[in-house]
């Protein structure tokens, strides 16, 4: 597809895993509310707990950043803030503009903790004439015609799509054109994308089936001790997406149909790193 850009390649600075880039931003937000109360150092058991990780996993994890701990004393709070922070690049600003101002749309422009992280909304766009100039969260709401010039004006390289899912792989191709080249994707819809465009994927409703798949299990569990019934079979491991962040030990256990048309293109074309849930498992 022709995007009249040159986009970057998606690889990762320093070869840094994707599972550990997944992992960076639970051990950001557990180390943040340490530097919070002021705690000044901690050992990688207490991390991996706080962040819901295995210390081991921790361990590597930070290897990856050159950052070891010092035995007995444990990791330097404010320091591996200030490491993570510069890896996932987030000492710098970024403009993200947001797609869709409906119901959600609406909600993500109001949700505080974009700013707090450094991401800036930098404009809110909806292809409903009717909403153009409305304010929402204290913007106002622009049109869709505008689009490319807003993108190219703000230097925005981050959208977030909250449209419709029809409209979504539009939105997206001319979010591309127009110079964006990450997207984080509400719409229930798989995007198609060209290399060197990263796009991370929420679906509340996926990650609610996959909860479903586990009560499920767990009944059939407790009807087996009881005696009364042979507990169903389930796949072997850990349940599957426990250890996946990103995402990609999530979809086998969803109960999807599976995809069809430009949507397994488009899954072929991502691979299993390419465009996955950015919801992470607890
Ligand atoms: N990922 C999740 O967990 C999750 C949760 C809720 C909703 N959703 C999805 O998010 C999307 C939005 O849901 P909602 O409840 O806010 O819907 P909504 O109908 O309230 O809002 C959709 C907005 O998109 C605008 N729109 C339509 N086509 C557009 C286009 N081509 N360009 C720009 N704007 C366009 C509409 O004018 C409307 O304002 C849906 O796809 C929904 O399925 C996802």
């Amino acid at each position: 597809m022709a995007t009249g850009r040159t986009h970057r390649p998606a690889t990762r600075s320093r070869g840094i895993p994707e599972a550990t880039v997944a992992r960076l931003p639970l051990y950001l937000r557990a180390l943040t509310a340490l530097s919070e109360r002021s705690v000044p150092t901690v050992s990688s058991e207490e991390l991996a707990a706080a962040a819901g990780v295995n210390s081991a996993k921790l361990r590597k994890d930070f290897s990856y950043l050159g950052s070891y701990g010092t035995r007995g004393v444990g990791y330097d709070v404010e320091y591996l803030v200030y490491q993570i922070s510069r890896e996932l690049g987030l000492t710098q600003d970024w403009p993200v503009v947001i797609v869709g101002i409906g119901n959600l749309g609406a909600a993500l422009a109001n949700y505080g903790g974009f700013s707090a992280r450094g991401f800036r909304v930098a404009a809110l766009i909806d292809a409903d004439p009717a909403m153009a100039g409305r304010p929402v969260a204290g913007m106002p709401v622009q049109h869709t015609d505008d689009l490319e010039k807003i993108i190219s004006e703000n230097g925005v390289s981050i959208g977030v799509i909250a449209t419709p899912a029809g409209a979504a792989q539009q939105v997206s191709e001319r979010l591309i054109a127009a110079g964006v080249t990450s997207i984080l994707n509400f719409a229930p819809t798989v995007l198609s994308v060209p290399d060197g465009v990263d796009v991370r994927k929420v679906d509340l409703s996926i990650e609610l089936q996959i909860l479903a798949f586990h009560e499920q299990r767990k009944a059939g569990e407790e009807a087996a001790a009881a005696g009364s019934a042979p507990a169903p079979s389930a796949p072997s491991g850990d349940g599957g997406v426990a250890d996946a962040p990103g995402g990609a030990g999530a979809a086998p256990v969803a109960a999807v149909e599976p995809p069809a048309g430009r949507a397994a293109a488009a899954l072929r074309k991502n691979g299993p790193e390419g465009e996955v849930p950015a919801v992470m498992p607890a």
